[in-house]
């Protein structure tokens, strides 16, 4: 057990795990793509899961938003619950028109308007970065299960109601596809701790259009992106 989680064992989380901001949307996993999914923490209702996806052991566990949250969670099955394989399944907003509402896109670095990295003390700027590994796993099940995905630079900022109007528009310049809260804190802890993650996010808002997911969709609806990242998992 740990400060936030209370799972009774390390064995209870598996070696692979997704990573949903929103519990419900562990849950929603949880019932309706693992088999056998047991719970294994609900302090602070921020639920996980483990059960089995095609016969190997997943875990998903739901971080919050923001980076802080999402920092405690991932440092602690890390550290804690000895997780190697870490995928945040999230939601993201859409800078240009050629990444349409519900495209899924991968984050391949991820820059950040955070302080999260001055907890590292390095000596200049970093550039936090996906798994290759994963990357590739994770290529290589899109190709089977037909389900495309874009790959690029995103942006994990820490103010989701931002006051500057255009403010994405100098990111948008600079080639970042899509704007979410969280990959920039997984990738700097994976990389010091030495394990792999990556981010994969469903657009669900266009900074273009103006279109909009509900709350209902931004929960369940995800579905591909949750395949593939399962798919991803279990290689
Ligand atoms: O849908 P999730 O995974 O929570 O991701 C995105 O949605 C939240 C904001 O609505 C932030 O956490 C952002 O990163
Ligand atoms: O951080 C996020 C997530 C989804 N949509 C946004 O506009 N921002």
């Amino acid at each position: 057990m740990s400060t936030h989680i209370n799972a009774a064992s390390k064995n209870d989380i598996a070696p692979s795990i997704l990573l949903p901001g929103d519990p419900l949307r562990a849950k929603f996993i949880a019932e309706n793509f693992l088999n056998n999914p047991k719970c294994y923490n609900e302090i602070r209702g921020m639920l996980g899961y483990t059960g089995t996806y095609k016969g190997v052991p997943v875990s998903v566990q739901g971080t919050g938003m923001g980076m802080p949250s999402m920092g405690i969670y991932s440092w602690e099955l890390i550290t804690e619950y000895r997780v190697e394989n870490l995928i945040r399944i999230g939601t993201a907003g859409s800078f240009h028109e050629n990444v349409k509402i519900k495209d899924i896109v991968v984050g391949m670095a991820a820059s950040t308007d955070s302080n999260y990295i001055h907890a590292f003390d390095v000596p200049g700027s970093y550039s936090p970065c996906a798994s290759f590994e994963l990357l590739s796993k994770l290529s290589q099940s899109s190709e089977n299960l037909k389900i495309p995905f874009k790959a690029g630079n995103i942006v994990s900022c820490d103010v989701f109601y931002e006051l500057k109007e255009n403010w994405w528009k100098k990111w948008a310049s600079m080639g970042i596809m899509a704007v979410e809260m969280e990959a920039a804190a997984l990738y700097m802890n994976a990389a010091y701790n030495n394990v792999n993650a990556l981010a994969i996010m469903t657009i669900s808002d266009h900074f273009v259009t103006g279109e909009k997911a509900t709350a209902k969709e931004r929960e369940t609806s995800f579905t591909d992106m949750m395949k593939l990242a399962l798919e991803t998992a279990i290689k």
